[in-house]
């Protein structure tokens, strides 16, 4: 059992935040907390990324990661910033072995058996299948699973509310990821802990 393991079964939906605004931070992670979801992936797609993951540590019982963590630079700026844990659309071996040596969890993103096959290499089993409905989606993880029977994955990546309970229903798989709870601008935290409640109870 991995560290990164036991993030992924938190609960069944980690939301990939894109906030380009430090002061919508809180409140957005306290409704989603407040909805039952505390894993929280902040992606550094935005300049406010990093305040945005350390607002977002000051809420009692989230879990706050970084995603879209590109290569060892972005690892060690999350890392400084607080992140808990580290997801990357895809898997370099720089990014893979200084993620490794640092001891964070990490999630990376992987489309393919041979993506697969390096990360195990690397020791690590547990990954983002990312993206996961222009990869093939459903059928293309079912298929994945076969060979790798170990693995478990986090798809993420055209997945929507309607979508997450076919993907939570594999044996592969331990939660999926998505932007769909999150609408854009100043935060509407009713919806958001209401879309947070439906997701947390779709395990
Ligand atoms: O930024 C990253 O690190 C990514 O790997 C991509 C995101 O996880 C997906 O873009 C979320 O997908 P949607 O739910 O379809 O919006």
């Amino acid at each position: 059992m991995t560290r990164i393991d036991t993030i992924m079964r938190t609960s069944p939906v980690i939301p990939v935040l894109v906030i380009e605004d430090a002061a919508h931070a809180r409140p957005i992670a306290e409704a989603l907390v407040k909805g039952g979801l505390r894993v929280l992936e902040v992606t550094l797609r935005t300049e406010a990324a990093l305040d945005v993951i350390r607002e977002m540590k000051k809420v009692e019982g989230a879990i706050v990661g970084a995603g879209t963590v590109l290569n060892e630079q972005d690892l060690r700026r999350s890392i400084d910033a607080g992140a808990e844990f580290i997801v990357s659309p895809g898997l370099t071996e720089s990014l893979g072995r200084a993620a490794i040596a640092s001891g964070i969890p990490f999630l990376p993103g992987v489309a393919n058996a041979g993506d697969i096959m390096r990360g195990l290499d690397m020791g690590l089993d547990r990954f983002k299948f990312f993206p996961a409905e222009a990869s093939g989606g459903l059928k293309a993880l079912k298929a994945l699973a076969g060979p790798f029977g170990n693995v478990r994955f986090c798809p993420t990546g055209g997945i929507t509310a309607e979508t997450a309970p076919t993907y939570l229903a594999e044996e592969a798989v331990l939660c999926v990821g998505g932007s769909w709870l999150i609408g854009k601008g100043a935060p509407d935290v009713a919806a958001i802990e209401d879309m947070a409640r439906k997701a947390a109870s779709l395990a």
